[in-house]
């Protein structure tokens, strides 16, 4: 099989068993990886925090999220561009923004120009993962999104973090030239770091 049929073949087998997983393995490992999150020692020093909102039996942050905003961080999300096709703005996030769904039936934030913020604005950055290997290797859902993103950090800041569920780890992710690896990923049973 060649590499984008083997990148393709291995996001649809993540997809469903992450989607596989019960409401209750859900609310469990949403818990330990906010658990986990509350006692990290960088999070206190950081104001501009951007997470996504879960989809597809993705990691889901809601508990995260009104955790952040009690503790008044900054929350920003992911807004993809309708008109420049693969481009993708962090948006800020509040508890009475005005959200609606993207053409992949994520919710976002509706537009407002003062709202987005520039990425290395962010002290954090929590990306979502389709699967992932021991070496940090990464394959997203497919769009380049978050790979153009981590091609223009160079650098600490911001610090990037990978999310996963257990079952999303794999053998090895087949690379291409432009992924790069994370230096970090956390799952509900474990903290990687490279
Ligand atoms: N929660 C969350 N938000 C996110 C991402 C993510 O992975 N998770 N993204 C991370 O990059 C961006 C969206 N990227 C996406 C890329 C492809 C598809 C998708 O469903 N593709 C279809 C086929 C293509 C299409 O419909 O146009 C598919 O695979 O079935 C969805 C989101 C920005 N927001
Ligand atoms: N640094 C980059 N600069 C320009 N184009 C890029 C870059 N990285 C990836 N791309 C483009 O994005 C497309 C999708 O890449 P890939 O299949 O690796 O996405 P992915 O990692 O699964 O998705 P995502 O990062 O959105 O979660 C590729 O066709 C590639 O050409």
């Amino acid at each position: 099989m060649n590499s984008p049929d083997l990148r393709q073949q291995l996001r649809k087998q993540v997809r469903q068993q992450r989607c596989a997983l019960s409401p209750t393995q859900q609310s469990e490992a949403s818990q330990a990886v906010l658990a986990y999150l509350q006692s990290h020692p960088q999070l206190d020093n950081m104001q501009a925090i951007a997470l996504y909102l879960a989809f597809d039996g993705e990691l889901d942050l809601q508990p995260l999220i009104e955790w952040l905003w009690l503790q008044n961080k900054q929350v920003y999300v992911p807004l993809v561009d309708l008109m420049e096709m693969g481009e993708m703005h962090f948006h800020r996030y509040r508890p009475n923004s005005p959200m609606q769904s993207n053409r992949f039936g994520i919710s976002e934030p509706v537009f407002k120009r003062n709202e987005v913020i520039d990425c290395q604005q962010l002290d954090l950055v929590l990306a979502p993962l389709v699967a992932f290997d021991s070496q940090g290797n990464r394959l997203g859902m497919g769009g380049g999104y978050y790979d153009r993103l981590l091609a223009k950090i160079d650098g600490e800041r911001p610090l990037v973090i990978g999310l996963a569920h257990d079952c999303q780890q794999i053998n090895e992710v087949p690379i291409q030239a432009w992924d790069k690896p994370l230096k970090q990923i956390i799952t509900p049973s474990k903290c990687w770091s490279w």
